[in-house]
């Protein structure tokens, strides 16, 4: 892939732009790889039985330009001119003189998703929303956030300092959706979001609908998963498709055979919208998912009605690094949560701590009585955990947890190798079955992995 404004020093996201696709793809296996090295397990026998060495699968490409579901835009410019991209990146972000460049035609954005930034950014226009300037502080209009799914319908939201113009927006959303009716990507959910304080973040905590039901379906593998506002997707959905039927297949494929494990409950921890949870949900299966955000576990609870499936598949908002300390209830007031940064770092009102640790109680925890707090979903062991944290992994309570629980199975789909490889240290009882590294983030050194973890 090339790209102009790589080239021109006007974005630099893309680190790796220029290097070939499959060198790419080779380096990014080769470093997982590597950073996973001390936990590749030999073909060994354990008490009579033999055990293959671990299964490292192909790393499952992406097509290298137009796999992006989701624009973060910033706005510069004028109202009559305004620019949809970034801050200009050669500037130092105290001292910014407010200078953007318009990156509508970005290459990494899926077919469709500049006939809705070129629609929204007429309506900008007609609507007058002047865009938020960072060197003076003045202005209204931040960032749009465009998401198109896979049917080609898309999620708009327009990201305020303020409700100072937000009339104007309101009274352009039905032209706005009109166009994008008329051009073949209609616009099932429109939002404003208010970002008061002078950050760099994407959104702030308030949305306020505009037009829609609030809900996107984003359709994957037939499987169509609700999506509201402020909730998480994977970015990549061609990839985001192959992770969810490989992890489906590999627990299907771990269940049978003469170790296999019988697989009745299924525990999804960090689980956004759910992809994981429908993907994992069989006909005898419960399934049991457990994520911090409101809006994201409200979007799967919708999934799981709409599937018919509500009865099974079941979702509490939640800290998953607690998930598996049975002796304490789980409850979110608890614990204040800040908002999850664009690098994934979250500030928490309170630290795991060894009082904490020593309160989890895993090696009889699985056997203990059900919580009655608890509902159905969620009150006995897991045959099978997923979890699937930002960039800072499980960290050191959750990892210890399972490390002690009786749960066999565990699959760790991760974002960061490196603190993959951390929490993987401290589950030494895990044996590291299978992995497979899947390009989520083409042109740059990020990638997901995948691994199933049996417990030896
Ligand atoms: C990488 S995303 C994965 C979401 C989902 N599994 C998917 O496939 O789309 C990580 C998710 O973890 C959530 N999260 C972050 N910290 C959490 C915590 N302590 N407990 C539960 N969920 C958390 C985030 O809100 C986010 O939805």
């Amino acid at each position: 892939m090339q790209c102009p404004h790589f080239d021109a020093g006007r974005c630099r996201s893309c680190a790796l732009m220029g290097v070939p696709y499959a060198e790419q793809l080779t380096r990014a296996d080769a470093e997982v790889r590597g950073q996973l090295s001390a936990h590749l397990r030999q073909a060994e026998t354990v008490g009579g039985d033999a055990l293959p060495e671990t299964r490292w699968e192909a790393p499952f490409a992406s097509a290298e330009s137009g796999f992006r579901n989701k624009a973060k835009l910033v706005v510069t410019g004028t109202a009559a001119a305004p620019r949809l991209g970034i801050l200009d990146p050669n500037q130092h972000p105290k001292h910014h003189d407010g200078t953007g460049h318009d990156l509508r035609d970005c290459g990494l954005y899926a077919p469709g998703m500049q006939t809705v930034f070129d629609a929204v950014a007429r309506s900008i226009s007609r609507a007058g929303l002047t865009p938020y300037h960072v060197g003076a502080r003045t202005g209204e209009l931040k960032n749009v956030i465009v998401t198109l799914s896979p049917d080609a319908e898309c999620m708009v939201r327009f990201v305020l300092r303020s409700t100072a113009e937000l009339d104007a927006l309101r009274a352009e959303v039905p032209t706005l959706r009109g166009e994008l009716a008329a051009a073949g990507v209609p616009a099932v959910v429109v939002t404003a979001n208010l970002l008061p304080a002078h950050v760099a973040l994407p959104e702030g905590e308030q949305e306020i609908p505009l037009a829609g039901d609030r809900t996107l379906t984003m359709r994957l593998n037939g499987i169509g998963l609700r999506l509201r506002p402020q909730g998480f997707f994977q970015t990549n959905t061609a990839v985001a498709s192959a992770l969810y039927a490989d992890a489906a297949q590999w627990v299907d494929e771990a269940s049978s055979g003469e170790h296999g494990v019988a697989v009745r409950r299924v525990w999804d921890l960090y689980c956004g919208v759910g992809g994981f949870a429908f993907h994992l949900a069989g006909e005898d299966r419960e399934v049991w998912g457990q994520e911090v955000s409101a809006e994201a576990v409200a979007a799967a609870q919708a999934t799981a009605a709409a599937l018919g499936l509500a009865h099974r598949v079941t979702f509490d908002v939640g800290d998953a690094t607690a998930a598996l300390s049975f002796g304490k209830p789980s409850s979110p007031d608890t614990l204040s949560f800040g908002k999850e940064s664009d690098s994934g770092a979250l500030s928490f009102g309170k630290e795991s701590s060894p009082d904490t640790l020593s309160r989890t109680t895993p090696q009889t925890a699985p056997d203990e009585a059900p919580d009655p707090r608890r509902g159905d979903g969620h009150a006995q062991a897991p045959d099978v955990v997923v979890v699937n944290p930002p960039r800072r992994g499980i960290g050191a309570e959750l990892s210890v947890a399972l490390e002690a629980s009786g749960v066999r199975l565990v699959l760790y789909s991760s974002c960061n190798a490196k603190t993959l490889a951390q929490d993987l240290a401290r589950m030494p009882s895990y044996r590291l079955e299978r992995a497979r590294v899947f390009d989520m983030f083409p042109q740059t050194a990020h990638a997901e992995t995948l691994v199933l973890l049996r417990r030896r």
